[in-house]
């Protein structure tokens, strides 16, 4: 695909030094340019009306200086498409809203794991919620801490964990989780490593609870048994994926987003979202450069 206009669109980003290091890629910027985008840096600190002139913006920062800069920059122009809306992020900055937006899709075999918030130490006796169970920050802000989750296998577990989190029931499933990307009309679901299942034997001899992070960001699957297993689990069925990304996107209202799909050991007809988060590591994705292109001239074209 290219741009047919006769001059390149432009692109203006606003990211974190540390994702435009993983995003904003050479071959990103060549294929870009090959066909007819160009990539511009914003500097967040000055006021976005004074830059460009853009086709589009995207960002990935949430602090209020910037919100106000791209407020103020929308209210002047409202025909430039801004990727994505600030309020429709926040929806994905709390474990909470972020899967009840999953909920609410109603798909058959697509559910979302039992969970609870803990916002204060509690010694009531019974949560409602089966161990081994995961603690996750309650805020999926983007900030370091955001990721810091602990494996909890029974209540005692709780005590001294961070609050507030949300305590999400762990659910068995071969070890293998899907990542599905999502970047406008496109869509890329592949398979990475996740934690293993833990038996009810082994369950008998953990106690407390185990800290972990980011287990799934990495790309390549260990050798070995393990690899093959992973290599062996089959892919979530085509249909199911695709109803889940359209349902999403309605719901969401975003164009860059991806989520994380299990599927339960115990009955391997239904998948579990466990997380949704906005503008994820894209250069993971097969096709990264094409997609990421593809989007942004479908985006500048419709203005
Ligand atoms: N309910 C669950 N049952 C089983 N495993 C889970 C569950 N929730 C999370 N996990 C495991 O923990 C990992 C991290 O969980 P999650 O994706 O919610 O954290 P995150 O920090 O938001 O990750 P990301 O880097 O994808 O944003 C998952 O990739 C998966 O391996
Ligand atoms: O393996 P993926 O692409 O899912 O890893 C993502 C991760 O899911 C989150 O989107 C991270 O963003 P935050 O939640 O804001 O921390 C991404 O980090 P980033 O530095 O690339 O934005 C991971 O790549
Ligand atoms: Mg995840
Ligand atoms: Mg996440």
């Amino acid at each position: 695909m290219s741009s047919l206009s006769s001059k390149p669109y432009q692109v203006g980003y606003a990211l974190t030094p540390k994702k435009e290091k993983t995003f904003i890629l050479p071959s990103l910027l060549s294929h870009a340019s090959q066909i007819g985008v160009t990539l511009t840096k914003i500097d967040p600190s000055k006021p976005l009306i004074q830059q460009g002139p853009f086709d589009c913006i995207l960002h990935k920062l949430y602090d209020s200086d910037w919100k106000q800069n791209l407020q103020d920059f929308a209210s002047q122009n409202p025909n430039i498409p801004i990727i994505d809306s600030p309020g429709s992020i926040e929806i994905l900055h709390s474990r909470i809203s972020m899967l009840e937006t999953v909920s609410k899709l109603r798909i058959s075999n697509i559910g979302v794991p039992k969970q609870i918030t803990i916002t204060e130490v509690t010694n009531s006796e019974n949560l409602g919620i089966n161990f081994p169970s995961i603690a996750k920050p309650l805020d999926a802000d983007g900030s370091e801490t955001s990721h810091k989750m602990h494996l909890v296998f029974e209540k005692d577990g709780l005590k001294n964990l961070p609050l507030p989190f949300v305590l999400q029931e762990f659910v068995n499933h071969g070890g293998v989780i899907f990542k599905v990307y999502v970047a406008g009309k496109y869509s890329r679901c592949v398979k990475r490593k996740s934690l293993p299942d833990i038996s009810e034997e082994k369950l008998v001899n953990l106690q407390g609870s185990l800290p972990f992070s980011q287990v799934s960001n990495l790309t390549a699957a260990g050798g070995g048994a393990e690899g093959c297993e992973f290599e062996k689990t089959e892919m979530p069925p085509e249909n199911l994926v695709k109803e889940l990304v359209e349902g999403l996107k309605e719901e969401l209202r975003l164009n860059l987003f991806n989520f994380d799909v299990i599927r339960d050991i115990k009955n391997k007809d239904n998948y579990m979202v466990i997380d949704v988060n906005y503008f994820p590591g894209y250069s993971k994705m097969p096709d990264f450069e094409s997609v990421i292109t593809d989007f942004l001239i479908d985006v500048c074209s419709k203005r």
